[in-house]
C-alpha cells in the first residue's frame, strides 16, 4: 500500500443512515446537497454527493449505504467502482453498541479487526464454526493500522473517548446477554458490534482499498432495552469525530 495515500487521494465514509451522514458532516463542517437528477428516463434519483466548502474539505465523500452487511457492501462497491480508483481509504461509520467493560455509551471504538461474528455454522457440540474454519472465505478483515492509528491519535488529542479492538458485524442485533457473552467468547477482545463494517469492508477489499471502522456507542450489547439507547449522545460523538477526521485529511491534505 503507498503510505502516502492521505495526500494523494479522496476518502469515502460509508455510514448506514442518513442521521449518522449527518452528524458527519456537521463535524467536517460541510453542507448538505442531496442533489437530485433526472435519469434518462426522466426519473428522479437522489445523488446523495455532499457540496464542498472549502478547499482541500472536499477530499472527504460521505455516503448513507443503508443498513446491513450486504446493503454496505453493494453501495460501497458501487461508490468505489464509479470513482474509478480515486479512493484511497474506506471508512465505514456510524453507532454501535459497546460490550461491557470494553466500551462505554458515547465513546467512541476503532477496529482492530473487523469481525462478521455469524458467518458461519452451527455445528454441535461446538457453538460455532467460523466461515474461515469450513474453509469458504473469511470472516475478518483486518482494519488499516497506519490509518486507524492516526485516528486515534487525533481522537484522542481532541479528548474524546476512545477505545480499540475488534468490532463485530452482525446481521441481527443482540438482544440478549447470553448472546452478548457468547460473541464475547467466539471473538476476545470484542468491543463494540453493529451492521455494516464486514461489508464496507469486503467491497473495499475488492477494490485494493484500505478500510477503517469507526463506531459511536449508542447502547450497550446485551439486553434488548431500546429505551437505554442513547442515539442522540452517539451521534454527537460521532460529529465531534467528524470535526476530528477533517482536521486529520485537510492537514495532511496541506501538508
Ligand atoms: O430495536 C429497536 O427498536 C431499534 C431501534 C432503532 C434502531 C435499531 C437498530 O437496530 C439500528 C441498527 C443500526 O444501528 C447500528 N447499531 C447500533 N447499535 C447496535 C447494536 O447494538 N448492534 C448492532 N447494530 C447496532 C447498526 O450498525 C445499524 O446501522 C433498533
Amino acid at each position: 500500500m503507498d503510505p502516502n495515500y492521505i495526500k494523494r487521494d479522496r476518502i469515502l465514509i460509508v455510514t448506514a443512515v442518513e442521521a449518522e451522514r449527518e452528524a458527519l458532516l456537521r463535524g467536517l463542517g460541510r453542507k448538505q446537497d442531496d442533489r437530485r437528477s433526472e435519469d434518462a428516463t426522466g426519473a428522479a434519483e437522489t445523488d446523495n454527493r455532499n457540496s464542498l466548502d472549502a478547499a482541500g474539505a472536499g477530499r472527504v465523500h460521505v455516503i448513507a449505504g443503508g443498513v446491513g452487511p450486504a446493503a454496505a457492501a453493494a453501495s460501497t462497491s458501487a461508490a468505489l467502482a464509479t470513482a474509478g480508483g480515486a479512493y484511497a481509504a474506506v471508512i465505514s461509520a456510524g453507532i454501535g453498541g459497546g460490550f461491557a467493560g470494553q466500551a462505554e455509551i458515547g465513546s467512541l471504538v476503532l477496529a482492530s479487526e473487523i469481525v462478521c461474528a455469524d458467518l458461519g455454522a452451527e455445528a454441535p457440540p461446538q457453538d460455532f464454526v467460523s466461515i474461515d474454519q469450513l474453509g469458504f472465505g473469511t470472516a475478518s478483515y483486518t482494519a488499516d493500522a497506519p490509518l486507524t492509528a492516526r485516528l486515534a491519535e487525533a481522537l484522542r488529542a481532541a479528548g474524546l473517548p476512545l477505545a480499540a479492538g475488534p468490532v463485530l458485524t452482525v446481521s441481527t442485533v443482540t438482544g440478549t446477554a447470553e448472546t452478548a457473552a457468547r460473541l464475547a467468547q467466539r471473538v476476545p477482545g470484542a468491543t463494540a458490534e453493529a451492521m455494516e463494517g464486514f461489508g464496507v469492508a469486503a467491497a473495499a477489499q475488492l477494490h485494493g482499498v484500505p478500510v477503517v471502522e469507526l463506531r459511536a456507542v449508542s447502547n450497550a450489547v446485551g439486553l434488548r432495552d431500546r429505551g437505554a439507547w442513547r442515539i442522540k449522545e452517539a451521534l454527537a460523538a460521532l460529529e465531534a469525530a467528524g470535526a476530528v477526521l477533517a482536521e486529520v485529511f485537510e492537514h495532511e491534505c496541506d501538508e
